[in-house]
């Protein structure tokens, strides 16, 4: 097989091997984590460096970094739409759009089989979601198969699985450009700041990342295994004036309590004169994303998800 998988009579989903792979940092140019990683490999790369693999760390919005903000004209983890990639106008489009168009044509072009095998996007969030990796597809074998790995060579800490695959609140990322997009989001941390256990965290999940991937060059065969994910249901917004100021906090039983269940008629915000605004929903739902700061200009206080067991196959290199 040239691209993507197949399967045999095992039910063994067959992957090229994972010859190119790239680690983004800096799609947000205020996520100190994944612009000071990045930077640190583009100077000495032998910690990510593994055999048969070509890295490549790469600052993808170098502008904002400099200023050391989300984005300089439009959010470039937006940008990669096919409208935006196809666009012409060089010089006159938006920054984010010329630099996703420049990053399609270095580490794509997305949807081609000349497309990076692996991109890893790093991110920080300000909510309190611990380490999160984010997933765009429940079909991806090769992916949820490095989830399982992640996890168990993570624990006892513990590492979670975001899925985006809705229809309506998917996006257009960086790392859409490759085969097999992977995010990684580590938090708590305020934007333009570093952490130490976060930084140390980002990196130690990069590696067992990359050493996945090298397994897998080198021809294990990885099991069937399931993957507990949580998939995003519905983005909620903070309650909003007529002029769309917000009217209420997060509430403080909700507030840094990502990935904890919110049950119907629990209070999930509170107003500035102390009432509470409850969850009117019909289940239980797991939140995430819990107001996060770059947030409030996209009208989300949270997301919710559900969480889900998904079942990969077997896979082995073709
Ligand atoms: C806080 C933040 O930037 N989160 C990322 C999540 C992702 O990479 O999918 C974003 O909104 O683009
Ligand atoms: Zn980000």
């Amino acid at each position: 097989m040239s691209n993507g998988s197949s399967s045999n009579n095992n039910n063994t989903a067959r992957f090229d091997a994972a010859r190119r792979v790239a680690i983004f940092g800096g799609t947000h140019g205020n996520e100190m984590s994944g612009v000071t990683l990045v930077n640190l490999w583009t100077q000495n790369s032998a910690e990510i460096q593994r055999k048969g693999l070509e890295i490549k760390p790469f600052i993808t919005n170098p502008k904002a970094v400099e200023k050391c903000v989300r984005y300089v004209d439009t959010d470039l983890n937006r940008a990669f739409t096919q409208e935006n990639l196809s666009a012409t106008g060089g010089d006159e489009l938006p920054y984010e759009v010329q630099r996703a168009q420049e990053i399609n044509r270095m580490f794509g072009p997305k949807g081609s089989a000349e497309a990076y095998d692996v991109i890893f996007d790093l991110h920080n969030t300000t909510s309190n979601m611990g380490c999160t990796l984010i997933l765009e597809s429940s079909k991806d074998a090769f992916n949820l198969q490095m989830m399982n790995y992640i996890k168990k060579a993570f624990a006892p800490a513990s590492c979670l699985v975001l899925l985006n695959e809705h229809p309506l609140l998917k996006y257009s990322t960086s790392r859409s450009v490759a085969k097999h997009p992977v995010g990684m989001e580590v938090g708590p941390q305020p934007q333009g700041v570093l952490r130490s256990n976060i930084f140390e965290a980002m990196r130690v999940i990069l590696k067992h990342a990359l050493d996945f991937i090298s397994l897998f060059n080198e021809g294990m065969e990885f099991p069937p295994c399931t993957v507990e994910v949580f998939r995003v249901l519905e983005r909620m917004d903070y309650p909003r004036d007529a002029n769309g100021n917000i009217i209420a906090m997060v509430h403080p039983n909700l507030q840094d309590c990502d990935w904890e269940p919110l049950n119907p008629g629990d209070p999930m915000f509170q107003t500035f004169d102390g009432k509470s605004i409850h969850y009117q929903g019909s289940s239980t739902v797991y939140p995430t994303f819990i107001n996060e700061a770059a947030y409030y200009e996209k009208q989300q206080a949270f997301v919710t998800t559900r969480r889900e067991t998904l079942a990969a196959s077997a896979i082995r290199k073709a």
